[in-house]
């Protein structure tokens, strides 16, 4: 039942990529298949009109012959086109369908999953060629078996017992074939970890980003033979199962011959003696061949239908795979924040076998206000705002916006109210305009830059303090910020590379384009800038955040003085918030990090004690 549904689903597909080019596909199939058997019985008629009485008209009979050789040669040839442009069309739509798939992955824990990541790997190969696989598999089944039952009617004229034979031979080379194909999807998922980290040592060694690193610790013959390693290991379970179908292939292709062989000797022995005419020899030389050669083919492509459709299981999985993040019947609007957010005794870890990272915490986001979060590494800082964005649910407690629980709210809404500047921003290899208009694409808009959109991208570059820089490029806006992709294919150009305080403003550009984002979240947004720099954005931003609901995480507790509320996590809790005036002179954990910091802008051996505050 699930093939059959695979099935149709597959040629749904290729029917969806072009009817036409389908339609001509499967028409000109059972063509070919029925072209050898015609042409076999021409020859017969030919020879059989040669050494026959004289007179015998065989020149209609030999141009027949010759129209159908001139078919046989070209036919094949449109056919692998039709296969091949079915084939592209198919593999884009079910690519198509398969990304959007990852789409509904609103959150981000099953993109952490090493499975769902393996599986992922198979379900682009699969999208990539499965459903032509199992199209061109079907009509290769049918094309085989036009083949095989012309030969064998053929053959069941001249010899039924040996066509008997030759049919029956086909089963136990269909069951071997079948085990191994599935024996062969077996193998590919196993060594999907594998080849997924070779890749990755693969990357190391050539990415740009790692190259620093990797030269500098001179890490490039680990890395290779790691690669190595699991490129070994993945070849070693490639090879026993090429071994494998050696074994079964061999065994199958030599009791093949050993049949074919035999019904050689009795069809030349069987001309002696007077019993079949020259023609009879050559058709049932043809028709042997062509019964166990169409035989193996449709055992080959039922074999390859069964694998293709194993590697669809990894792709529906995919293309189906429900949202991460349940979604509500009916979500609520997500109206402009007019109280605040408030976490309501929120617990949270990464999952069940992980320790808790937060432990009930209880804190308000009041609107219009800055909040600072202030802890240790790995105080669960970016956790909780990852958790206001609703990459994950709290495992306990809730998120409320204006009092709803998110988990009620139309998330698509709630993201588009929400801004932010992550650590680990991302940099793309495109020009430095589509890196800020990345900050506000409309989910259906233009998939380029626009003109138009120039002046906003400008006023977002010098909010963040880097218009200047980017004008000043080779080719301002326009200028690619990589050097791993050329511009419009330009081999001259080269881009250029950004330092990483460069990045990170064009990341805080990017954050601030759209005109007003009702939260704006910035973790860590001047971790890359000097001293200078740091002040200048974190001026900008306070004019740009001004009335605005703000959360920021910093280590540099001197750019979150002014924040309305300082919030220090510890243990997986809320230890102790206020302003920052309050929160030094209740001397807690906040004033010892602070005092700790301003320590070190201090001359050697002055106290902080009376210095700070
Ligand atoms: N995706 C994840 N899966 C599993 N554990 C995670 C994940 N992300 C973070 N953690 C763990 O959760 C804890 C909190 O991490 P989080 O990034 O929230 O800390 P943080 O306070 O922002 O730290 P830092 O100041 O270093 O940025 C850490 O112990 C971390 O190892």
């Amino acid at each position: 039942m699930i093939g059959l549904a695979r099935t149709r689903r597959a040629i749904g597909t290729a029917w969806r990529g072009g009817p036409a080019n389908l339609v001509s596909y499967v028409s000109l199939t059972p063509v070919i298949g029925a072209l050898p058997v015609l042409i076999a019985w021409l020859t017969k008629l030919v020879l059989d009109g040669l050494v026959g009485p004289p007179g015998t008209a065989i020149l209609g009979v030999a141009v027949a012959l010759a129209v159908a050789a001139i078919a046989m040669a070209l036919v094949p040839h449109l056919q692998e086109y039709l296969r091949t442009e079915v084939g592209r069309r198919a593999g884009l739509l079910a690519l198509d369908e398969l990304y959007g798939g990852t789409e509904r992955l609103t959150g981000l824990r099953r993109l952490e999953e090493p499975t769902f990541q393996n599986t992922i790997r198979l379900a682009e190969q699969a999208g990539r060629d499965g459903p032509s696989r199992c199209v061109d598999g079907l009509l290769g089944l049918v094309q085989a078996a036009v083949l095989v039952v012309g030969f064998l009617g053929a053959l069941t004229v001249l010899n039924p017992v040996l066509a008997g034979l030759v049919a029956a031979s086909g089963a136990p080379a269909l069951l071997a074939e079948v085990r191994l194909s599935r024996r062969r999807a077996t193998m590919l998922w196993e060594i999907g970890p594998a080849e997924r980290r070779e890749m990755f040592y693969a990357g190391l060694l050539t990415n740009l980003s790692a190259a620093k690193e990797v030269r500098l610790l001179r890490l490039g013959p680990v890395f290779r033979r790691r690669m190595l390693r699991e490129l070994t290991s993945a070849g070693l379970a490639r090879r026993a199962q090429s071994r494998r179908e050696l074994r079964v292939q061999g065994l199958l292709a030599g009791s093949s011959a050993v049949l074919a062989g035999g019904g050689l000797v009795w069809a030349v022995l069987a001309a002696r003696s007077g019993a079949l005419t020259v023609g009879d020899v050559a058709v049932f030389i043809a028709a042997l061949a062509g019964v166990q050669s169409g035989l193996a083919a449709m055992v080959g492509q039922i074999a390859s239908v069964h694998q293709a459709m194993l590697l669809l299981e990894h792709y529906e999985q995919v293309v189906d795979c429900a949202p991460d993040l349940p979604q509500p019947d009916r979500p609520l609007p997500v109206p402009a924040l007019r109280d605040g957010i408030e976490l309501r005794d929120v617990w949270f870890r990464y999952g069940p076998e992980h320790p808790w990272v937060l432990r009930g915490v209880n804190l308000r986001i009041p609107s219009g206000q800055s909040v600072a979060l202030v802890g240790h590494n790995g105080a669960g800082k970016t956790t909780l705002v990852k958790l206001l964005c609703r990459f994950y649910d709290p495992t306990r407690g809730a998120v409320l916006w204006d009092g709803v629980d998110i988990r009620e709210l139309a998330l698509g809404e709630l993201r588009a109210r929400v801004g932010a500047v992550f650590q680990d921003y991302m940099t793309y290899d495109l020009t430095a305009a589509e890196n800020i208009w990345l900050g506000d694409v409309p989910v259906d808009g233009p998939d380029d830059v626009r003109a138009e959109d120039a002046g906003r991208i400008e006023d977002a570059a010098r909010r963040a303090g880097i218009h200047e820089t980017l004008r000043d490029l080779p080719r301002g806006y326009g200028t690619m910020l990589s050097r791993t992709f050329e511009l419009d294919g330009d081999p001259e150009d080269n881009g250029v590379l950004l330092s990483g305080g460069q990045w990170q403003r064009v990341a805080i550009a990017r954050a601030v384009l759209p005109p007003a984002r009702d939260v704006l979240i910035l973790d860590e947004p001047s971790a890359g800038l000097d001293a200078e720099a740091e002040r200048d954005i974190h001026l900008r931003l306070r004019a740009y955040r001004a009335g605005r609901t703000s959360v920021l995480i910093s280590h540099r507790l001197g750019t979150l003085r002014d924040a309305d509320l300082i919030v220090v996590l510890r243990g997986g809790q809320v230890a102790e918030s206020g302003r920052h005036a309050e929160l030094m002179a209740a001397g807690g954990v906040y004033a010892d990090l602070f005092g700790m910091q301003a320590e070190g802008y201090l001359p050697l051996g002055t106290s902080t004690s009376t210095s700070v505050g």
